[in-house]
């Protein structure tokens, strides 16, 4: 078994670094205060949305654009959380796809409905009222557009709402004397999620051979102190969706994210020799995707899955996002079992959000050696 793959350095528990902490001391550059359309109300494309002349990246130069005509060759695995080979199921998966479909998990279909529930209730709260929890320039948390937006030339078909621990504070502000169902609804969701997230980056430790990483997820002051975010995802449906886009191509920055989807077609993941591969809604099923930071602690074997989002032209869509990694202050570094060359330098976790704050998709270019 390993050593050093991910390490504290010797810093006292209680003055570690919160994830909030940490974008807020990098907050993005060219970040303006920018707010989300009121999509419902528009019947043309603005200029400004419109990325037909604006990229090679436009959803209409996708060949396979909805995931009601999946090819079954380029479908995304299916894993039964219960199944007896689940560790080598979800390994597989990370190395060959760096995505897959989880069943059988434990997180409750009531809860996930009741969240959703949340989620759509907020986003059908009037302009002028959700911009009362409108996320300000140097903050994290609350409404608006995605954190990539500046890297961008087009704006996105989208509005967000991030979530960090209690969402008391923005959740006041949406809803002054009916704020609680929504925050015992999102306090519990992120409860269900981190036990499950702390389960598969069990899982996927034991199939790389890592043992020394367990300090973090079972000491009960580092598990606390780990990086999460809920991020609540709202797609208007569009008139013309060609021409827009609902996410831009990214990679998100943390091990894993676990994503609910509702029945609206429209995620994609890309893959090599296949091009834009549509992820199904399946009832039930969470999709979970390697992040940068599980790229680089399994020294590049598994993918960190370059994916987007695409409108609809009827329904509006809407999916929860919660991302997992170790705390701010750990140091991650590439698995060296068998002894290989290691693809990235260490990296501390708060250093890496800073340099995907400042070049987004060049920042694993900037740690590989
Ligand atoms: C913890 C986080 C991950 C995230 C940035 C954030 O601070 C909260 C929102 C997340 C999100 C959701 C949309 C795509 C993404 C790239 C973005 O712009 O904001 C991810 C971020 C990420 O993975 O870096
Ligand atoms: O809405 C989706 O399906 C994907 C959202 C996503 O990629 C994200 O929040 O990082
Ligand atoms: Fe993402």
């Amino acid at each position: 078994m390993l050593s050093n793959l991910c390490s504290f350095p010797k810093t006292n528990l209680t003055i570690m670094t919160t994830l909030s902490q940490t974008y807020r001391d990098h907050p993005l550059i060219h970040h303006h205060h920018i707010v989300p359309l009121d999509f419902d109300s528009l019947r043309t494309i603005p200029d400004s949305h419109d990325w037909l002349h604006s990229s090679p990246e436009t959803p209409s130069s996708s060949s396979s654009s909805s995931c009601y005509h999946t090819n079954v060759d380029v479908s995304i695995p299916l894993i039964d959380l219960t199944d007896h080979d689940a560790i080598a199921l979800i390994g597989n998966a990370c190395e060959t796809w760096g995505v897959f479909q989880l069943i059988n998990h434990d997180v409750p279909m009531s809860l996930i409905e009741k969240a959703e529930g949340e989620t759509r209730r907020l986003f059908d709260l009037p302009m002028t009222r959700k911009l009362k929890a409108l996320r300000t320039p140097r903050d994290v948390t609350g409404y608006g557009l995605p954190r990539i937006t500046p890297f961008f030339s087009k704006y996105m078909w989208h509005e967000g709402f991030t979530i960090m621990g209690p969402p008391i504070d923005h959740a006041s502000q949406l809803w002054p004397s009916n704020y609680q169902p929504f925050c015992d609804v999102m306090e519990e969701y992120q409860r269900k999620m981190k036990a499950l997230a702390e389960q598969i980056t069990n899982l996927i430790f034991n199939y790389l051979k890592i043992s020394d990483c367990a300090n973090w997820l079972h000491s009960t002051g580092a598990a606390a102190a780990c990086s999460t975010a809920l991020q609540l995802n709202c797609y208007p449906r569009c008139p013309d969706p060609t021409r827009v886009m609902g996410l831009a191509p990214h990679t998100d920055t943390f091990l894993l994210t676990i994503l609910h989807q509702t029945r609206t077609c429209g995620l994609q993941i890309f893959r090599d020799g296949s091009g834009w591969v549509p992820v199904a809604p399946l009832p039930g099923a969470l999709v979970l995707n390697v992040g940068d930071l599980f790229h680089i602690l399994s020294n590049g074997r598994f993918p960190n899955v370059l994916h987007r989002v695409v409108v609809d032209p009827t329904q509006r869509r809407l999916s929860m996002a919660y991302f997992y990694g170790p705390p701010p202050d750990f140091c991650v570094s590439p698995l060296n079992d068998p002894p290989e060359t290691p693809c990235y330098r260490p990296v501390v976790v708060k250093d890496y959000v800073r340099l995907k704050a400042k070049n987004l998709e060049n920042a694993l270019s900037m740690i590989r050696l």
